[in-house]
């Protein structure tokens, strides 16, 4: 892995880095033929707080490289201390990304809205025609990217529930898919507090894939993490490549199983796995651990950012010829004994 380092745009400032993965040329002859070319992906880290406007400045700033190399902050997010410093760290990670021409970017879950006080959310949820959903398919047509956007709040089937959807919308600007997560995080978390998603979430109960550019892509969010059985289904049935997971890990919970779940969901389906994270606090009561993260299908940590703190993104060109290679070599596929052995015991 290797760091591009902006800190020369802003040596004062916190670092931001770009972590590029390079194409091995020879391993890429080797493969199959079909695969397509090498396309950059970025994975996003952010701060969301309690306030749509806010948040949707923070992901335009980071979409839209491009256009913001000669902008001026957003005049609210120009504040004294933290804040201040982790927007422009924001603003040098779009100036980073111009240059290295990202066409996916993945934002964490619940990247639109952080609420302090319960059932705020669920107020907020909207439609995915709505005007919040409506606005970021607008920006993906704007920067020509494609989103994952997971953990939207999704207007539910009554009053006082939403769904926990993850969007992904190409770069048309058209919503291509989305998923309502499955597994809902009603947990008492050692050291922290009790959470009870389900109280204003519903659950969803179907498993989503969709093709794109940059492979087929596996649909799950945050807590899914822990249930390896929704990431057999999608790499043995629906075939895919690569897994996002959008998260908002609790920092307890984070320091102890993080890496090792998405590195361990990389390794047992040999997919690029991608996990956009919240990160810091986001209001009194509520704080994330962080680390956005790329895997590739060995289980290597090809990028993250270089803090568990700072806004921003990392890059890798993903190669989905990386794929093959450790599947060819390791044919996991061809050894497995579901429908032969386990397929008739019930867990
Ligand atoms: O409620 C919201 O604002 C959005 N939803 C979340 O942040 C969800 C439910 S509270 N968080 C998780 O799933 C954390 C999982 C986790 O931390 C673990 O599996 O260890």
């Amino acid at each position: 892995m290797r760091l591009a380092l902006a800190a020369s745009l802003a040596p004062s400032l916190p670092i931001v880095a770009a972590a590029r993965f390079r194409v091995r040329r020879a391993m890429a002859s080797s493969l199959s033929a079909a695969a397509a070319a090498p396309a950059k992906v970025g994975v996003v880290q952010m701060t969301s707080v309690g306030d749509v406007d806010a948040n949707y400045a923070t992901c335009s700033r980071l979409t839209k490289a491009s256009t913001l190399v000669s902008c001026s902050l957003p005049s609210h997010l120009i504040k004294p201390g933290v804040l201040a410093a982790r927007a422009m760290a924001g603003w040098i990670a779009a100036v980073e990304a111009a240059a290295s021409g990202v066409k996916f970017l993945c934002f964490p879950e619940v990247f639109s809205f952080i609420g302090s006080k319960d059932g705020e959310s669920v107020k907020l949820a909207e439609p995915l025609d709505g005007p919040i959903m409506q606005r970021y398919c607008s920006l993906a047509k704007e920067s020509g990217m494609w989103l994952s956007l997971g953990g939207f709040q999704e207007k539910g089937p009554d009053d006082s529930h939403q769904y926990n959807t993850h969007v992904i919308i190409d770069d048309s600007g058209t919503i291509r898919s989305s998923y309502r997560k499955i597994h809902l995080f009603d947990v008492d978390v050692p050291g922290n507090m009790v959470y009870k998603e389900s109280r204003f979430t519903t659950a969803g109960d179907t498993v989503v894939s969709v093709d794109s550019p940059f492979g087929r892509l596996g649909l799950t969010v945050c807590y899914d993490l822990r249930f390896p059985e929704l990431y057999q289904i999608l790499r043995f049935k629906h075939q895919t490549q690569v897994l996002l997971v959008p998260s908002a890990f609790t920092k307890v919970t984070g320091e102890a199983h993080w890496e090792t779940l998405l590195r361990a969901r990389a390794i047992e389906t040999q997919c690029y796995v991608i996990a956009a994270a919240q990160a810091g606090k986001h209001n009194e009561k509520r704080e994330s651990y962080g680390d956005s993260i790329i895997i590739d299908p060995w289980g290597t940590v090809i990028a993250r950012l270089p803090d568990r703190l700072s806004t921003g993104f990392a890059v890798v060109d993903l190669d989905l010829s990386k794929v093959e290679a450790v599947r060819t070599r390791m044919p996991i596929s061809e050894h497995r004994k579901f429908d032969s052995v386990w397929k008739s015991s019930s867990l």
